[in-house]
């Protein structure tokens, strides 16, 4: 089996307003290891998110994939996401491929109990399953993320707290099994306490299932403790990538020394805590519109 569960090569995303086209994400070559939680850092509008929706064939409009491969290895196969149709991108995802967005406890549907939600994303995209299928492996989820099903099975959202509802969410990424979880910032808005107590769970099924993890995130103490290979973006292109340790401690590009040094730390002393207040991102992305 490949080593890298999702190679991509030569990803250049472009979202092409009405006076200027943006390069989002430059000619970036990336890799993610089968097995690992590997995270993705660098600034709000570095490109993490627009690169990480290129593997579930997501890129909101009006950006488009102007250039590039995306692989997917599977256990079983390889698939090139990149050239899926309506309806192959439509099985690929949840069941090879799922996420958990920032805030994704807000999409919950009011107005549904958890069951009644899970069993409609679950016969959307495996029809063959019988409600007592979905209802056994809604259980199992469930329970992966430490919630109390018999409480959850029948709740209606707002029944539930945040923390609660950002666990049904890793737990509806779960339910049909895939083989990578993107998950974007998935413990914004938590207190600290309840992010690490996820983070936890997340580690746990990460070992345990060997589902892979690609984590976005600003929290570098979070990549420190729990990711094991990180990327570094900038300005649409992917600065340095390796593992924690080496991308931490060797750093080679000068941002990622910036972005670790940019942390506060609880044990420093506040007077090293560095500040960077010019801007990062290169405007000189914008490329006018070339009629
Ligand atoms: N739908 C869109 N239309 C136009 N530009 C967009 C769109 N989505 C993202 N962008 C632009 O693409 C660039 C990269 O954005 P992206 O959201 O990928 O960055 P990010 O690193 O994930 O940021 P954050 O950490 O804030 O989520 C930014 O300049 C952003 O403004």
């Amino acid at each position: 089996m490949n080593e890298n569960i999702i190679e991509m090569r030569n990803i250049t995303i472009e979202y092409f307003m009405k006076k200027y086209t943006l390069c989002a994400v430059d000619n970036v070559d990336f890799d993610i290891k089968r097995g690992t939680i590997t995270a993705l850092v660098g600034e709000s509008g570095s490109g993490k998110t627009t690169l990480a929706n290129a593997i579930l064939q997501n890129i909101s409009s009006p950006g488009k994939l102007s250039n590039g491969s995306v692989t997917m290895h599977t256990k079983d196969e390889s698939i090139r996401i990149d050239e899926l149709d309506y309806h192959g991108i439509k099985d690929f995802r949840w069941s090879k491929v799922s996420m958990v967005f920032q805030a994704s406890q807000n999409t919950l549907n009011p107005v549904m109990t958890i069951f009644d939600q899970f069993y409609e994303t679950a016969i959307e995209h495996q029809p063959h399953l019988s409600k007592s299928d979905v209802e056994k492996r809604t259980i199992e989820v469930l329970k992966y993320v430490k919630l109390d099903y018999e409480r959850v099975l029948n709740s209606y959202p707002h029944e539930l707290s945040g923390g609660m509802k950002q666990r049904v969410m890793i737990a509806f990424s779960l339910l049909l099994e895939p083989e990578l979880i993107i998950l974007d910032e998935p413990t914004t808005a938590l207190d600290v306490i309840t992010q690490d107590y996820i983070f936890k769970i997340l580690r746990r099924i990460n070992k345990e299932l060997g589902i892979t993890m690609l984590l976005m995130t600003h929290d570098i103490a979070i990549v420190a403790k729990y990711a094991n290979y990180v990327g570094v973006m900038y300005n649409g292109k992917l600065v340095e990538y390796g593992t924690t340790f080496d991308v931490f401690k060797k750093s080679q590009h000068a941002y990622t020394r910036r972005l670790i040094e940019s942390t506060p730390s609880l044990i420093g002393d506040v007077k090293d805590f560095k500040i960077y207040d010019e801007l990062p991102i290169d405007l000189s992305r914008l490329k006018p519109k070339t009629k």
